[in-house]
């Protein structure tokens, strides 16, 4: 049994991501620079004490129900190691319940903890660390570019594993995220999803994603015809009227927009300050629903972890 030194702090920064990019449902994610930042320090058994600035201050749970918490014990538990009392501070900017991944974020930056915690015994790969995350999100397509940073194609081998790879974004591609106040949940989202789906849309679908690779990586003026999709976003519509309303004029006017993970956030991936700017324009003149604009840069770091080894004590009794 693995025991975590009390004293010992970890510092994590974690960033949002837009998942699926049209066409790539549960398989593409982007990460984005919004973060949530947390600092956690392993404290006597039986302490749990708990602080929320930002989103989510006086909303999430402050007890085991909170996700980071939860997640970090899932964790140590995982790899064999023993949950200590916990202290963590939490700083939260990203945007929860809009299809910006924050609940894999904060799963993320339970994973990164707790190897953060363990890490002077036990060494998680990145492969673990994807993994553990993935089976907690119940998906790998946020949880992927949350962690290695990027555009992440993410991908179940036959065994039932996780794995991802990351790509690099051409520099001239660039996302504008537009948010609306209404929240929608991902398991919800989910639930309106079909069984299954005709043979041509899957057939039209596995094109688009091709497609999209190489217009992210090399050719951003395909990106119109390559965010296309068939697979979830029509299933999903009538449950956010505004955002599909929003897509459809976003993309008459030629900019590739497309829900932002399970929605109802919108992401744009503009190829130009021409299009950025049109963007924010079509949000704003739009009478249906008020949107933030927000234009992060895409995050290539991924989830970041300090490790204050100073702190290393004595062993939780
Ligand atoms: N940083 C966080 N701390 C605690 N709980 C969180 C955090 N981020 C997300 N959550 C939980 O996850 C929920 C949102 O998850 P979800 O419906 O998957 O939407 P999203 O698209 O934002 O990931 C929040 O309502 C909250 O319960
Ligand atoms: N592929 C998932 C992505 C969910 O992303 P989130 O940011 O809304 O949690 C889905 O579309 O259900």
């Amino acid at each position: 049994m693995i025991e975590i030194a009390r004293g010992r702090r970890v510092g994590v920064r974690v960033p949002a991501t837009s998942a699926n990019l049209g066409p790539g449902f549960d398989t593409l994610g982007l990460a984005l620079a919004v973060y949530d930042e947390i600092d956690i320090e392993a404290a006597p058994d039986g302490v749990l004490d708990v602080s929320v600035e930002g989103v989510g201050e006086g909303v999430v749970p402050l007890d085991e129900g909170h996700l980071v918490v939860s997640s970090i014990i899932a964790t140590l538990e995982r790899f064999g190691a023993r949950a200590p009392g916990l202290r963590l501070r939490a700083r939260n900017s990203i945007p929860h319940g809009r299809g910006l991944g924050s609940s894999g974020a904060a799963i993320v930056a339970g994973v990164v903890a707790a190897a953060g915690l363990m890490a002077d015994q036990r060494e998680l790969t990145p492969e673990e660390l994807l993994t553990a995350a993935s089976e907690l999100e119940g998906h790998p397509d946020n949880v992927a570019p949350c962690l290695f940073g990027g555009l992440t194609i993410a991908w179940v081998t036959l065994a039932g594993v996780p794995r991802s790879k990351q790509l690099l974004v051409d520099r001239g591609v660039s996302p504008v995220v537009l948010i609306p106040e209404e929240t929608m949940s991902t398991k919800l989202a989910r639930s309106l999803q079909p069984e299954s789906v005709p043979h041509a849309d899957a057939i039209f679908n596995v094109s688009r994603s091709a497609l999209l690779i190489a217009a992210l990586a090399q050719s951003p003026e395909l990106l119109l015809e390559a965010t296309e999709d068939r697979l979830h976003q029509h299933y999903r519509a009538a449950a956010m009227p505004q955002t599909a309303n929003l897509i459809g004029r976003l993309r008459d006017e030629g900019l590739a927009a497309v829900v932002s993970g399970a929605g109802p956030s919108i992401l744009v991936l503009c190829d130009s300050p021409v299009q950025r700017l049109r963007a924010a324009d079509l949000a704003a003149a739009d009478t249906g629903a008020s949107w933030e604009v927000v234009m992060p840069a895409v995050d290539v770091l991924g989830a970041t972890v300090d490790v204050s080894a100073a702190e290393m004590g004595s062993l939780s009794a």
